[in-house]
C-alpha cells in the first residue's frame, strides 16, 4: 500500500523529455479544423457517477449529430448491456445519418471483440477501436509482462478485429488502434507497437486505419506531447494512408493546448468531449477547441449557434454543470463587471456600429456573444466594481436613454453608492429606477403645466405656469425660452440661476417623437442636475430646468 502521503514534492520526478532537436511543429500554423470525434458517449460516459441510460444516450447522440459531428464513439458495447442495447437501438431504428460514422471501443480480448461485432450487426459503417495499455507502469505493475508480450496483445487484438470484420462483409469497417497510456510509454516502443498493428491492417490496401495516441494521463507540458506526435508521424509505417488521432486528457489543465500543438505536429484527427467531460479532470474539451478555431476565422465544422441547447442537453444527460467561466460558453465569459472594461466595451461596440470594420475587433470580447445565441444583456453588469461607462451602457442598451458624457458621472455616483451598500449586483431595472428617482422624477410642485412665449428679435418674453399647492405663474425674459425661465425663477426666489450644462436630443427607443433634455444648473453656487422627457422639445427643456431647481428648492431663500 502507498504511504499515508505528505506534501513532499521530492517523491515525484520530472517527466523525461524527448529530445527532438529538429522539431518543425513550432513553425506550423493551424489553418483547418481536424476531423473531430466525440467520445462523450464512451470516455465521457464511463467517468460519470451515474452512466447515461439508453434514453439519455439517444438524446446526447442526437445532439452530437445536430452539432455536426461526423465521427462519434458511441460506447463500449461489450462492457454492459445498456451499452450493447444502445448500439442496437441506433442501428435498428436507423438513427445514424449516412454521413456519420459511429465508433465503438473494445479491449484486445477476443470475447469482447466478438461481442463488439455482434453489437454492430447491420451497421452501414463503423470504426472498431481496439486498445491496450503499453505504458511502462502498466506493463510492469498491471500486466507483469515484457515489451514483446504487451506488443503481442496489440497485434493479436488487431488480428481478431480484422478476422471478425471479415465475418461481416456487408458493413464497411475502419480500424483504430490506441496504445493506451501512450504518454506513459517509451516513445520508440510505442512507435514499434503501432507499426506492428499497421503491418497487420495494411492501410495502403484501402483499409481506413486510425492510430490514436492518447495522453491517457497528462504528464508533461504540451510541447513534449507535440514532440512525441511529430516523432510518431515521422516514423509510422504507411503514414500517408493512416489518420493520426489525438486523445488528450486534462490532468495538468492543458488538454486543449496539447491537442493544438499535437495538430501543429502533424495529427489529422482529434477525440474529445463536450465541456471536457471524461475521466478525472476530463477529456480534451471539444467546445473550447472548436471555438478556438472559430475565433481565428477557421470553420470549426461544428455549429454552436444554440449554445444553451447544448448546455441543457449535456447537463440533463451527465448531471454535470457547466462552469460559469467555461471558455467561450460559460454564463459569465462575456460579462464585464469592472468599470474600465465596460467603458472600453461600450466605446468599442459603438465604434463597430459607426464604422465599417472588416473583422470583429471589440475590446474584451474575443467573439460576438450573439454568435452563440447569447444576448448583450450579459455583457455589462453592474456592481461596486463598475464605472460610469457601464451604467451609461445599461441605460442606452436597455432603455434607449443616451446620456451626455457630463451626466454619466452623476448617474454612476448614485448607482455606485447603492451597489456599495448592497454589496451586490445592481440590476438593469434597479438602475432605471434610480435614474428615474434621482434625475427624471419631477419634484412635487414643480410640474410645468404650460407656458406662453412671445419672441422678438431682441428677446423672448415668457409666462410659465407651474402646478404647485398654489398654482404659480412666473414671468421672465431672455434669449430663448430656457433663459427666460431661468430669469423668471431667479426673480421669484431672488437667486441667480445659470445653466452650466445642457443637452437635448431625441430618445433612441420608445416613442419616436419623445425628446430628452438633460441639464445642470448653478443656483447661487449650488449645483443641481435633472432630466426631463416630453414629446414637446421645449417642454422637455423647461421641465428639466424646473426639476433641477425643484431638487434644491429646500436650500433656496424664502
Ligand atoms: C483509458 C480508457 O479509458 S480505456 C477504457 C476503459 N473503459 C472501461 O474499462 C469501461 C468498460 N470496461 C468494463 O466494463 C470492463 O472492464 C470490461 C467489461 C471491458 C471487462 O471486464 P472484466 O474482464 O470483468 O474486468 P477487467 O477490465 O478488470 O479485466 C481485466 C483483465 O483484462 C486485461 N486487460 C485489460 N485491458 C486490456 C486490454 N485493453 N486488452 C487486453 N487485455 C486487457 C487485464 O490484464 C486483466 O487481465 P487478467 O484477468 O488476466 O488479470
Ligand atoms: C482508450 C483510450 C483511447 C482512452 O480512452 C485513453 O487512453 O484515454
Amino acid at each position: 500500500m502507498a504511504d499515508a502521503g505528505s506534501f513532499d514534492h521530492t517523491k515525484y520526478r520530472a517527466y523525461p523529455a524527448l529530445s527532438l532537436k529538429d522539431r518543425t511543429w513550432p513553425d506550423q500554423q493551424l489553418t483547418k479544423a481536424p476531423t473531430l470525434c466525440s467520445v462523450d458517449l464512451r470516455d465521457g460516459n464511463q467517468a460519470l457517477v451515474k452512466p447515461m441510460n439508453v434514453e439519455q444516450k439517444v438524446k446526447m447522440f442526437k445532439l452530437l449529430v445536430k452539432l455536426g459531428f461526423k465521427e462519434i464513439e458511441i460506447g463500449f458495447p461489450a462492457a454492459a448491456q445498456p451499452e450493447f442495447d444502445f448500439a442496437r437501438r441506433l442501428i435498428e431504428e436507423n438513427l445514424i445519418p449516412d454521413d456519420v460514422t459511429i465508433q465503438v471501443l473494445t479491449q484486445a480480448r477476443e470475447h469482447l471483440i466478438e461481442r463488439t461485432f455482434e453489437s454492430m450487426v447491420g451497421v452501414k459503417r463503423a470504426i472498431i477501436h481496439v486498445y491496450n495499455s503499453t505504458s511502462t507502469v502498466q506493463r510492469e505493475q498491471t500486466f507483469g509482462m515484457s515489451q514483446d508480450q504487451v506488443s503481442d496483445i496489440a497485434v493479436q487484438g488487431a488480428k481478431w478485429v480484422q478476422d471478425y470484420a471479415a465475418k461481416y462483409p456487408q458493413s464497411e469497417w475502419a480500424f483504430e488502434y490506441s496504445p493506451e497510456s501512450f504518454t506513459g510509454t517509451e516513445v520508440d516502443y510505442a512507435l514499434e507497437v503501432c507499426n506492428r498493428v499497421i503491418d497487420v491492417w495494411q492501410p495502403q490496401q484501402g483499409r481506413h486505419v486510425i492510430i490514436n495516441l492518447p495522453a491517457t494521463v497528462e504528464m508533461a507540458t504540451p510541447n513534449v506531447y507535440a514532440d512525441q506526435i511529430e516523432y510518431m508521424c515521422r516514423g509510422l509505417h504507411q503514414r500517408e494512408h493512416i489518420a493520426v488521432s489525438l486523445h488528450t486528457h486534462n490532468d495538468r489543465g492543458c488538454g486543449v493546448a496539447a491537442t493544438e500543438l499535437g495538430l501543429m505536429a502533424g495529427a489529422d484527427r482529434v477525440e474529445g468531449a463536450l465541456f471536457g467531460n471524461g475521466e478525472r479532470t476530463g477529456n480534451m474539451d471539444l467546445v473550447t477547441l472548436a471555438m478556438n478555431f472559430y475565433s481565428q476565422g477557421i470553420d470549426p465544422t461544428l455549429d454552436f449557434s444554440d449554445v444553451q441547447e447544448m448546455i441543457d442537453v449535456y447537463t440533463e444527460c451527465t448531471d454535470l454543470p457547466v462552469h460559469p467561466r467555461h471558455p467561450w460558453v460559460g454564463e459569465l465569459v462575456y460579462t464585464a463587471f469592472s468599470g474600465s472594461h465596460q467603458d472600453a466595451i461600450r466605446k468599442s461596440l459603438q465604434y463597430h456600429n459607426d464604422h465599417q470594420v472588416p473583422h470583429w475587433e471589440v475590446a474584451y470580447l474575443p467573439i460576438n456573444p450573439a454568435d452563440l445565441g447569447r444576448n448583450y444583456e450579459a455583457v455589462v453588469r453592474i456592481n461596486s466594481q463598475s464605472g460610469k461607462g457601464g451604467v451609461a451602457h445599461v441605460l442606452e442598451r436597455d432603455y434607449g436613454i443616451e446620456l451626455p458624457k457630463w451626466l454619466h458621472g452623476h448617474v454612476s455616483k448614485v448607482v455606485q453608492s447603492v451597489a456599495e451598500k448592497a454589496g451586490a449586483e445592481v440590476s438593469s431595472a434597479q438602475i432605471k429606477a434610480l435614474f428615474d428617482e434621482h434625475f427624471l422624477a419631477i419634484p412635487q410642485s414643480w410640474n410645468l403645466s404650460g407656458y406662453d412665449l412671445t419672441s422678438s428679435a431682441q428677446a423672448t418674453q415668457a409666462t410659465f405656469r407651474i402646478e404647485a399647492t398654489e398654482p404659480l405663474a412666473l414671468k421672465g425674459v431672455g434669449q430663448g425660452a430656457l433663459e427666460a425661465l431661468a430669469d423668471a425663477v431667479g426673480k421669484h426666489f431672488q437667486v441667480s440661476v445659470k445653466v452650466t450644462q445642457f443637452d437635448e436630443h431625441a430618445l433612441r427607443q420608445g416613442t419616436d417623437s419623445d425628446a430628452i433634455a438633460c441639464l445642470s444648473i448653478d443656483v447661487d453656487g449650488i449645483e443641481s442636475v435633472a432630466v426631463a422627457i416630453h414629446e414637446d422639445t421645449t417642454t422637455a427643456n423647461l421641465q428639466a430646468l424646473l426639476s433641477a431647481v425643484g431638487r434644491v428648492s429646500a436650500q433656496l431663500p424664502g
